[in-house]
């Protein structure tokens, strides 16, 4: 059995198992750097003790591929390229571009390419980081010990415009574990210090925030609230109620300027737009 990656172990051996992402909008259109760089974000959450960060190159959230390169070249923690990959050479072009890890949403993949992506992923040395929805997704994928498998509390499908549901992280974990990976993640709508208190006491390994890490006012701040959560007493199965994002009805309408939704599983060799 080969040791873990990289990515990996940086999660089970950090004090924090947060991975911070870096990410330029919201799912309704709303800025998230606010001024800043993706670079000098991704440097401050380094600077916070990040064991690893997430960038979002994806073009539904603002981002481009340049941010890759702008966040590998200003951090020494790996890092997670998230994106609606379909195609082998988007994981070459990651690995040349310095990510640890690459996102393969189980949802957008016929089942074949899922498992071909996460080997070949595993053959340059990067962590699929592989996110369900649901138990049957988890299940087969090779050397799972080499993958992580993030739960997605957020819906896929409705371009994570929805509020999240809590409740999937918590249904699928012991699926998730048996599934073989060491790291379980539970990712997106992870509104605050207290959920993601109780989804480590719940059993995560690590959890990766967005949206709440970059509208805090001080990242510094969150990571003190969360601590202090963390040493409270927290009951497993009594989780702090999410605040419930407010969706404006107009921004659920698609814009023109936005790139297409890939329509159910896409094939490897159609190359979804991303
Ligand atoms: O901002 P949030 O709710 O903390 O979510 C982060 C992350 O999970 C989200 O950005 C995400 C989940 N799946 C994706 C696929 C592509 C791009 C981005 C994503």
């Amino acid at each position: 059995m080969t040791q873990p990656l990289p990515f990996i172990s940086a999660l089970l051996g950090a004090e924090r198992p947060l991975i911070m992402e870096v990410k330029a909008r919201d799912a309704h259109g709303g800025d998230l750097l606010r001024g800043r760089t993706p670079g000098d974000l991704a440097a401050a959450y380094e600077r916070s003790g990040a064991p690893c960060v997430s960038v979002v190159t994806g073009r539904w959230f603002g981002g481009s591929a340049a941010m890759l390169t702008e966040v590998t070249s200003r951090v020494r923690v790996p890092v997670l390229l998230k994106d609606f990959v379909t195609r082998r050479d988007q994981i070459a072009a990651a690995a040349s571009a310095g990510a640890s890890a690459v996102l393969l949403t189980a949802a957008l993949l016929p089942r074949e390419s899922l498992e071909g992506l996460a080997r070949e992923c595993q053959e340059y040395g990067l962590t699929p980081f592989v996110e369900i929805t649901h138990a049957k997704e988890a299940v087969g994928l090779p050397d799972p010990h080499r993958c992580v498998i993030a739960v997605n509390n957020k819906d896929i499908a409705a371009r994570e415009r929805d509020a999240g549901d809590l409740d999937r992280s918590r249904a699928l974990l012991p699926t998730v574990r048996a599934a073989g990976t060491p790291c379980p993640v539970s990712a997106s709508a992870v509104s605050g210090p207290g959920v993601a208190a109780g989804l480590l006491a719940e059993g995560y390994a690590a959890l990766l925030v967005g949206t709440a890490l970059l509208r805090a006012p001080s990242v510094e701040a969150w990571l003190r609230a969360f601590d202090a959560c963390r040493a409270g007493p927290v009951v497993p199965g009594t989780l702090p109620v999410p605040a419930t994002a407010s969706v404006r009805p107009s921004a659920l309408a698609p814009t023109s300027a936005e790139p297409p939704l890939p329509a159910g599983p896409v094939a490897e060799a159609e190359g979804a737009p991303v």
